[in-house]
């Protein structure tokens, strides 16, 4: 635990955004039984963009995360997403408004192949039913964008495979495909290298790279600032449940405070 006093560290508030800004988040909290675990945050960001969430052990990221994606319900504060309050609402509400969220493999429907389980995602977001699996036709909007997302994640080749022979790794590609499937207004990822040997770092960081490249905007949590820079448009920092900074790549490694809060910790 460092012993730097989060309000010395806090600088001036984070500037508003030139984009038009597809999520929002006003002092915004939570707090279990009366200790502030996240406090005050205002964030905003911008239509495309690719944001990454930093800060060192214990400073509230995955908080973070799960207050974004309706994990955890805001003790103070609000989130909006594309203008409206998403707030109050569950993780499957914001969903079908767009937020998406990945590396959620036990969300697969195994017995189904790998296609049907992206076409299902596409279609669902599109307005049809899952539960109607109905025919794949060749002109079907949804097994168009299914066939797309498959391709961006590299498993294009896998379509007909049942999900359940795919390997780890294949999976979180496949879940990666259903999350952009439903062209997602946002893309949140929680450490998606968490766990992975260092040669497994690559091919997902080049991924994630391309799934941004194709115009989704994405919100990634993460520890390693070496695996996010090359990647981010901006990076916020976290220090002790607060944000400490929000801003480019450049700045932020060059802001005395952020480096202050990373002491005996790699930048
Ligand atoms: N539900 C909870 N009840 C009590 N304390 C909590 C709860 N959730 C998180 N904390 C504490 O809040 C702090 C922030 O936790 P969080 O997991 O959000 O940090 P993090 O930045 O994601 O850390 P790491 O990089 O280690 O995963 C930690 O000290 C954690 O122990």
């Amino acid at each position: 635990m460092s012993s730097v006093d989060t309000h010395d560290l806090r600088g001036p508030a984070v500037p508003a955004p030139a984009g038009r800004p597809v999520m929002r988040t006003s002092g915004l909290g939570f707090a279990v039984g009366g200790v502030r675990i996240v406090s005050d945050v205002d964030l905003d960001v911008r239509q495309g963009e690719f944001l990454a969430v930093i800060g060192p052990n214990g400073a509230g990221k995955t908080t973070l995360f799960n207050l974004l994606t309706g994990l955890y319900r805001p003790t103070s504060g609000s989130i909006e997403l594309a203008g409206d309050d998403v707030t109050r609402l569950t993780p499957a509400q914001r969903a079908r408004r767009g937020m998406a969220r990945s590396f959620q493999v036990t969300s697969l429907f195994t017995h189904l192949s790998v296609l049907e389980n992206v076409r299902l995602a596409a279609r669902a977001h599109l307005g049809g039913s899952a539960r109607l699996l109905g025919r794949i036709g060749r002109g079907d909007e949804a097994v168009r964008r299914a066939e797309e997302a498959l391709e961006t994640v590299g498993l294009a080749d896998r379509a007909t495979e049942t999900a359940a022979n795919l390997s780890h790794g294949n999976k979180r590609k496949l879940d990666l495909a259903i999350a952009i499937a439903g062209e997602p207004r946002v893309l949140l990822l929680d450490e998606p290298t968490a766990g992975m040997g260092a040669d497994d770092l690559p091919p997902v960081i080049d991924l994630i790279g391309r799934i941004h490249a194709r115009g989704t905007t994405i919100v990634m949590v993460e520890h390693r600032m070496d695996l996010i820079l090359g990647l981010a448009d901006r990076i916020a920092v976290m220090h002790h449940g607060s944000l400490l900074a929000c801003d480019e790549p450049d700045t932020v490694m060059a802001d005395p405070t952020v480096q202050t809060a990373y002491l005996g910790e790699p930048l």
